[in-house]
């Protein structure tokens, strides 16, 4: 068989489907940990410069799924694509163009924060400067501390920091934020609008809903290792329309009725007290809700219009029980 045959062969349909501009491609990627199917024909597609946020419960499989795309594990069926490149193939060609930020930081206690960045950036072509990275991340004070020393807060900054010293064209961020304060997270979601305003393609796992709404231009769901459902943030909540009342009265007020209020497409007490109505028609709604409530004599306490929230959405679709 001829080199030429060789190539032909092997553009099959799967190496089809991997042949594309984005800057990941996911096809029908599945991976089992003994008989626990962990990522079950998983597919998507990040495109170049693009913030995508990866969400699901405990154990859906986005850390496997991101250590695949990272090359740190093989899929057992399917194939994935980073920048073009085969992870594992062509490491080596592809470490020196993206960063990854891990979810455990247990890297050299021994060395100060500023002694492992300058470790970090003589591994790449064009690092960027190690003091102007420790002081965007706010480790300038911290920079002589030993990495054991560091708290939990700043060894997720510097775990940051090692990401981004080699200029990644593209960044793996499994759950940037987790642990750090409300300080560090407004700087660290400034520093991922930076990078997406720079070009740079993030891939980055989250628990924290308003983390995924704010930064991510594409949303993934996935659950039992399956995609459940992939949009933008405004189009996974319905931001274009506001069409949500959510009010708080007393416990127990009868929802069918609610429900039946003329302008109400759906009525449900979602925790005691609180309510949700959902309409196409908000100000006829309120009319007929205030007027509900008059005629019964029943106080608000806080009334809102809006629409449905990632949170609302994420329950829905992967319940409310707690995962292992
Ligand atoms: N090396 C391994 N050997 C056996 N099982 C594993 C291994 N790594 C992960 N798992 C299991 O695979 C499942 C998916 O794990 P994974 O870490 O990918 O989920 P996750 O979505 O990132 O979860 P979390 O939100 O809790 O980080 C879990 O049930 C986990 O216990």
């Amino acid at each position: 068989m001829s080199a030429n045959t060789q190539t032909t062969a092997y553009t099959d349909e799967s190496s089809q489907a991997l042949s594309s501009d984005a800057a990941i491609v996911v096809n029908t990627m599945s991976k089992s940990y003994g008989s626990n199917c962990v990522v079950d024909q998983l597919s998507f597609k990040v495109q170049p410069g693009e913030v995508f946020a990866l969400l699901g419960p405990n154990g859906a499989g986005k850390t496997t799924t991101v250590e695949t795309l990272e090359g740190y594990r093989a899929p057992d069926t399917g194939s994935v694509r980073v920048l073009g490149l085969d992870p594992i193939r062509e490491g080596h060609a592809l470490k020196p163009r993206i960063g990854v930020m891990l979810q455990q930081d247990g890297l050299y206690p021994a060395l100060t924060a500023r002694e492992v960045l300058q470790l970090f950036a003589g591994y790449y072509a064009q690092p960027l400067s190690v003091d102007t990275l420790l002081e965007r991340v706010g480790l300038t004070s911290a920079a002589k501390t030993r990495c054991r020393r560091l708290s939990g807060g700043q060894k997720r900054r510097l775990a940051l920091a090692l990401a981004l010293v080699g200029n990644p064209e593209l960044v793996f961020m499994d759950e940037p934020t987790a642990g750090m304060d409300p300080q560090a997270r407004q700087v660290t979601w400034e520093i991922i609008r930076e990078l997406k305003r720079k070009g740079v393609t993030i891939l980055l796992t989250t628990h924290l809903m308003d983390e995924a709404e704010r930064l991510a231009d594409h949303v993934a769901i996935i659950d039992h290792g399956q995609l459940i459902a992939l949009d933008t943030p405004a189009n996974l909540t319905g931001t274009q329309n506001a069409n949500i009342v959510r009010f708080v009265a007393p416990e127990g007020l009868d929802c069918q009725q609610l429900a039946a209020l003329p302008s109400a497409r759906k009525a449900e007490e979602v925790r005691a007290g609180s309510y949700l109505i959902e309409s196409e028609a908000i100000p006829s709604l309120l009319v007929e809700l205030t007027t509900w409530l008059r005629e019964r004599n029943i106080t608000l306490s806080e009334l809102r219009v809006g629409h449905g929230s990632l949170e609302d959405l994420f329950l829905r679709l992967t319940g409310s029980e707690v995962r292992d």
